[in-house]
């Protein structure tokens, strides 16, 4: 199930390399979301108005909806330079330490998957947000003593698909909150037409939509597909994405008309048939498809229970009457 082709999380180094050539530069060029870009856009304003840092900024939301895109994006327009980090990556308090110290004026700090941070670690970032300082003990025991650096004021963008699992000293520490949300059928198009332009494929609009559809709101979904679905494309058909090649390709990736994979239809069917549709708990859920309860609670089901297709309650998971439907499964009696 790990190598699921619609996992939103990132994979190769080949990957990264294609995410960065599709990378909008602008907030004129990131398609959709658009309260999160308008908030962030008077934000930047206001704050290269006064000369001073922007506030510091959390962005929260499923993976691949283009968190890290706009930590480049903002970096861009306030004109100060980017350093990319994640929680897990950083592994001693001198980490965090060298990395603050080495940011200039203004800088932007971005730290993916930050509810992952060590607690030794997250504590030194607490002044350093507060009031551009880090607090350094120096020596052991009763002659040990704190020393405050003075740091230059930098903002912190953290980035997390677990906004709930953050402590509340962290998060009372951004200015600003941002939610990402799904992205529409009509701003995956846009996107899709978009990275076909820089891939220089042709790709005819209905194709687009039909590749939109099974791109779970998720941009870095939609252009995996797209990329695909092109090189069926170059080898069948012309180099042309047509509406049939676009069905093609997507029933060849095991992609049905609703955008659900085999993994999402074993997921749905192993609720269905092994705890008769539900309430089950997210562990035996988990035991019964061998696989991580977070990968289940990160990656699979937020599309599926976005969609309708299970439900969350307080005794577990349930599937939906649409879940039975599209599986072409009886309800069963209860
Ligand atoms: N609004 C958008 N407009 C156009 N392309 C986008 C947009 N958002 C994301 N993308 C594309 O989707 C890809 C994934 O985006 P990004 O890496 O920023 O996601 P993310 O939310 O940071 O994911 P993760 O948290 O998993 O790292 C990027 O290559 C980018 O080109």
């Amino acid at each position: 199930m790990n190598d699921r082709f619609i996992s939103p999380a990132l994979k190769s180094f080949e990957e990264l390399e294609f995410e960065r050539d599709l990378r909008p530069l602008s907030f004129n060029e990131y398609i959709g979301q658009k309260q999160v870009k308008e908030n962030l856009q008077i934000f930047v304003r206001a704050a290269l108005m006064r000369q001073e840092a922007l506030d510091h900024v959390l962005l929260y939301g499923p993976p691949g909806l283009g968190k890290t895109t706009l930590a480049y994006i903002i970096a861009r327009e306030l004109g100060v330079n980017i350093k990319i980090t994640s929680g897990p990556a950083i592994e001693r308090p001198g980490d965090l330490a060298a990395i603050l110290t080495n940011l200039g004026e203004r800088d932007l700090l971005f730290i993916d998957e930050i509810h992952r941070l060590h607690p030794s670690i997250e504590e030194i970032l607490y002044p350093a947000m507060e009031d551009f300082a880090l607090d350094i003990m120096i020596g052991k025991g009763p002659s040990a003593r704190s020393m405050r650096i003075n740091l230059s004021p930098f903002t912190l963008v953290g980035a997390t698909t677990k906004a709930g699992q953050l402590t509340s000293p962290l998060r009372d520490r951004f200015g600003v909150n941002l939610r990402l949300e799904f992205y529409d059928k009509e701003d995956l198009v846009n996107i899709l037409m978009r990275t076909a332009k820089i891939l220089n494929v042709n790709i005819e609009t209905q194709a687009a939509e039909r590749i939109a559809v099974c791109s779970r709101g998720t941009p870095r979904i939609a252009n995996r597909l797209l990329k695909r679905i092109r090189d069926y494309a170059q080898v069948k058909a012309d180099g042309v994405i047509t509406s049939a090649v676009a069905e093609e390709g997507l029933r060849l990736l095991d992609i049905d008309l609703h955008g659900l994979d085999q993994n999402d239809r074993r997921l749905l069917l192993t609720i269905i048939d092994k705890f008769n549709g539900g309430p089950a708990g997210i562990d035996s859920i988990a035991a019964a498809l061998n696989e991580e309860t977070s990968t289940i609670e990160d990656i699979y089901e937020p599309y599926l229970i976005q969609q309708g297709y299970i439900f969350r309650t307080s005794r577990g998971r349930m599937v939906s009457d649409m879940a039975y439907e599209h599986l072409g499964r009886a309800k069963p009696q209860k």
